[in-house]
């Protein structure tokens, strides 16, 4: 245990780091393979609330896609992913709303509020906050052409009206948003929580969006945890995807950090969320955690 004398060197030494994000919006998504436990479930969120108190506005976009999985198959419901994204039909997307709005946003909202911040949760279709149309997925055939793929009830955010996080923001409270948007008709749509984070973090100009994963951040050999890359530019991005060393959920990250960066957000981060306090780390140590994607 550190000393009283310590614990106040420790302060000190956060307050530029205070200063600098004072007033600024971090947008954290919060994905579902980090909700381990309860436990880091709780650090993390009295992270985000210990920014809120510190004077910074932290808005939270959750996963929840192995809770999706889980509920489906209770219910005997089979899950197909095609290009990481989950093929959802009318069902489907009944049961996903049912756990991202119904279950785990209220979760989170609870927890934040026991540990002291005021949370209100949100969806996309709330204010109409996230727009979106029908996503058709582009799969690459062998011979290099590509074929559009129906994968049903997936959205792609055509629109972002940012207003009612903004009103939340200003009146002191923490928005937590899940990643259900509305479409023509006033139907749900179900969109992958990273590209919902990226879109929200340029519509709210954020100064920074954290990813939080189940994984160092992006490695240069998956299998080895200690070949962390640190820095990785926009510019790699194509390239490490095309050799195959970034893969699977890890390319809606990095396409949304980039995706980010281009629409003026400050800074992007992918980080271990099964750290307890990584994003303490990240926001007020020199070191940082995980990786900084940047322009
Ligand atoms: N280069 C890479 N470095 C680290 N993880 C990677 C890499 N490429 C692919 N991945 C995979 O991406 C996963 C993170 O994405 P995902 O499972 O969708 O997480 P989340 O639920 O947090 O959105 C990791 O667990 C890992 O299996
Ligand atoms: C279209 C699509 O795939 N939607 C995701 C939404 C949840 C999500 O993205 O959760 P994580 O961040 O935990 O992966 C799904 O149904 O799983």
């Amino acid at each position: 245990m550190p000393s009283p004398m310590e614990k106040a060197g420790i302060l000190v030494e956060a307050l530029p780091y205070i200063k600098k994000f004072y007033g600024k919006t971090v947008v954290i998504k919060y994905g579902g393979h980090a909700m381990v436990n309860e436990e880091l479930k709780k650090a993390v969120l009295t992270d985000a609330v210990l920014m809120k108190y510190v004077g910074m506005q932290p808005v939270i976009v959750h996963g929840g896609g192995p809770e999706i999985t889980g509920m489906l198959k209770r219910l005997g419901i089979e899950s197909n992913f095609i290009g990481g994204l989950r093929v959802t039909d009318a069902e489907t997307m009944e049961i996903a709303q049912m756990v991202l709005v119904g279950k785990i946003n209220k979760d989170i909202v609870g927890l934040i509020n026991d540990i002291g911040g005021t949370a209100v949760g949100l969806s996309g279709k709330d204010a109409n906050l996230l727009v979106a149309d029908k996503k058709l997925h582009l799969m690459r055939n062998p011979d290099g052409s590509e074929e559009a793929v129906d994968i049903g009830l997936v959205g792609e955010i055509r629109e972002v009206n940012p207003g009612i996080v903004d009103t939340l923001l200003k009146e002191g409270y923490i928005p937590v948003v899940a990643p259900v948007a509305v479409g023509e008709g006033g139907n749900s749509y179900n969109v992958n929580a990273d590209v919902a984070a990226g879109a929200l973090a340029v519509a709210l100009n954020a100064d920074k969006l954290i990813i939080l994963t189940d994984v160092e951040g992006i490695l240069a050999d998956r299998k080895d945890k200690n070949s962390l890359l640190s820095t990785v530019t926009m510019q790699d991005v194509p390239r490490l995807i095309e050799q195959g060393i970034i893969d699977g959920g890890m390319i809606p990250k990095v396409e949304c950090c980039t995706c980010a960066l281009q629409g003026g957000v400050g800074t992007t981060h992918i980080i271990d969320g099964r750290v307890p306090h990584s994003l303490l780390l990240e926001i007020f140590t020199d070191q940082g955690v995980g990786t900084m994607v940047t322009n």
